[in-house]
């Protein structure tokens, strides 16, 4: 007789090798995006599933610390684009002789993307089990949850930008974050027909991107 306890695990699913693909070409085109993002709105439909597949992500002792805000409102944008412009002058003053180069880059879309969406992360109340020593582990979680997101739009044909130039104060300020909340992503999404086939800080010259094999050691630590 089968074990009828939902205890029991279910035989895995094996993808085959189109799927494999699938999942790698995904992973190998997904694109920071800053500049590219269409006008249309996001389908409700399409936006659901995106969030489905981050609120699907890992989390520490099943905590589930996300929450998705988004932000459509373009008065509320531009708020958030003045606190950014504010925040990148102060940073492009720590880039010395690059400084020039680094106000050249284009870092956000918050005005352009048609949906801003803030993840932030709540601690629960008492212990969570694997996080009762590494309390970090909760924004991990909840960074696993930003990129299964991430995957997920680019997957349906939408591009997704990370902003993190921005004084915490600011943006809680803007969006009514209570005191415990603590952001861990703001994000720029909208429909994308053409995205850089590499990062584009590469291709535009600002760092180079370093190969799997100078990222490996074996055993201990290796400098
Ligand atoms: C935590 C975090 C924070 C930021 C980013 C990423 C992550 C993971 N990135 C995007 C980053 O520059 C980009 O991922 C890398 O340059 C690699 O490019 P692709 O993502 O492969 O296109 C990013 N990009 C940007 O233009 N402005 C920003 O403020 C940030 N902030």
């Amino acid at each position: 007789m089968p074990d009828p306890s939902p205890c029991a695990p279910v035989s895995a699913r094996v993808f085959s090798e189109a799927e494999r693909q699938a999942l790698y070409d995904v992973i190998a085109h997904r694109r920071d995006v800053r500049n590219e993002f269409l006008p249309d709105p996001i389908a409700p439909d399409v936006l659901r599933r995106i969030l489905h597949a981050a609120h699907a992500a890992p989390s520490v002792g099943l905590s589930q610390p996300w929450r998705f805000l988004l932000i459509r409102d373009a008065a509320r944008r531009a708020q958030v684009r003045a606190a950014f412009q504010r925040a990148n002058d102060e940073a492009a003053t720590q880039f010395g002789a690059r400084q020039s180069a680094y106000g050249a880059l284009k870092l956000e879309g918050i005005d352009k993307a048609p949906l801003n969406i803030c993840v932030t992360c709540s601690r629960p109340e008492g212990p969570v089990l694997g996080a009762t020593h590494n309390p970090k582990m909760l924004p991990y979680s909840t960074v696993c949850a930003v990129q299964n997101l991430w995957l997920a739009a680019r997957a349906e044909g939408v591009g997704v930008g990370w902003v993190s130039i921005y004084h915490d104060t600011e943006l809680r300020t803007i969006l009514g974050l209570p005191e415990e909340v603590e952001i861990v992503a703001y994000l720029c999404l909208g429909y994308v027909d053409a995205l850089f086939d590499r990062p584009e800080l590469a291709l535009r010259g600002w760092k180079e991107e370093a190969s799997l094999d100078a990222v490996l050691m074996d055993e201990v630590w290796q400098d």
